[in-house]
């Protein structure tokens, strides 16, 4: 959900010709162009040292783009402001909580530096508490709390100074994957009621499709693709985003009088680009069919029962790719099947 500044308390963010080279020579960010509505969760995904820490710290006020680079709120330059006077709320994989206080002090603790009176901080803290559902947690001290109740806390202090954005790093990394998932519902739960504007860093793309009302995806410092998860996922800017985001299948072929031949055999696939020698598609824009009734041919090399589906390895030649097929189907190791792919669904690569 995209909330317009008038409707939201959230910031709109614009990060210009922001690049970022450290004292050691370390270039982390090429020149980057990057606007955040107001209201908005942006997800800033990729592998391990591409720059989604970097530009989240450009954002705080943590770090500073090199010269010739700006980061407006609201249209306001912020560039040189540090972060005490940005007001936004962190969160990182590590909590970053005081374990010598409460859950209540720690969460009251933003408001405490900010000189607001002891009672109305109480009440503040108390009302996020309840909004995070740990209100019963209040007196604990930190180390009496799991790894998911101490995150509760780390988003409950962040929100408590009410800012004008939020900016997660990895905020679930450190927890199981149950409680990954559980909790990642909760965030998208209440991101979207307060229609904050939010910052969230993972390396996760089941967390980033679930999460984003757009994605960046990052790579070697630069931008490789912006769009909505679904725009990412089905129409991937490029094999690098293609493989990052989901599982991806690769078809490889020569283009002969209009019809695109493979190990497997040849289809009709109007209006790709001619240069490419590649078709991408995800498991699911593939249907597994009798033999006689598709021009692709492959045989079944591995079957693994997932349950609600069944993901089926098949193989022509070098060719191998992933398939999914309903739970019931009946399908062996060895099996010769057809394959008819969706046309909309396939990406020239
Ligand atoms: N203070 C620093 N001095 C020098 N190089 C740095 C510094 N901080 C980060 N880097 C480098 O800048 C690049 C980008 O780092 P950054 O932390 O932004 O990546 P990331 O995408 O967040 O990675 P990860 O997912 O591993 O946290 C990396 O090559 C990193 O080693």
């Amino acid at each position: 959900m995209m909330t317009s500044s008038s409707t939201s308390r959230g910031a709109a963010i614009r990060l210009a010709r922001c690049a970022k080279t450290f004292a050691d020579g370390t270039r982390a960010l090429e020149p980057l162009d990057l606007s955040i509505e107001a209201g908005e969760t942006l997800v800033l995904l990729g592998p391990s040292g591409c720059g989604k820490t970097t530009t989240l710290r450009i954002i705080a006020g943590l770090e500073a783009p090199d010269a010739g680079g700006t980061v407006t709120f609201d249209g306001v330059d912020v560039t040189r402001l540090p972060i005490e006077k940005r007001h936004v709320g962190m969160v990182f994989q590590s909590y970053a909580l005081f374990p010598n206080m409460s859950v209540v002090e720690n969460v009251a603790y933003g408001l405490r530096v900010r000189g607001i009176a002891k009672a109305e901080r109480l009440r503040s803290a108390a009302e996020v508490l309840e909004m995070m559902r740990i209100a019963p947690l209040a007196a604990r001290r930190i180390d009496q709390l799991s790894g998911g109740q101490r995150q509760r806390v780390a988003l409950a202090r962040a929100l408590a100074v009410r800012p004008r954005a939020i900016l997660l790093d990895e905020p679930l990394t450190a927890l199981d994957a149950a409680l990954r998932e559980h909790l990642r519902t909760e965030i998208d739960a209440l991101l979207r009621s307060l229609a904050i504007t939010a910052i969230y860093v993972t390396h996760d793309q089941a967390e980033a499709l679930a999460l984003g009302d757009r994605i960046v995806v990052m790579r070697q410092g630069a931008i490789a693709q912006i769009g909505t998860p679904r725009e990412v996922y089905f129409q991937p800017a490029d094999a690098f985003v293609a493989g990052f985001v989901g599982t991806t299948n690769r078809l490889d072929g020569s283009r002969r009088d209009g019809r695109f031949e493979t190990a497997a055999g040849a289809i009709a696939h109007a209006g790709a680009d001619s240069a490419k020698t590649a078709l991408a598609f995800r498991p699911e824009s593939a249907r597994i069919c009798r033999p006689e009734e598709a021009p692709l041919r492959f045989t079944v090399t591995q079957v693994h029962f997932l349950g609600p589906r069944q993901r089926v390895v098949l193989t022509a030649g070098d060719t191998r790719i992933i398939v999914e097929a309903g739970p019931q189907e009946p399908l062996f190791v060895g099996d010769v099947v057809g394959l008819i792919l969706d046309p909309s669904c396939l990406v020239p690569i």
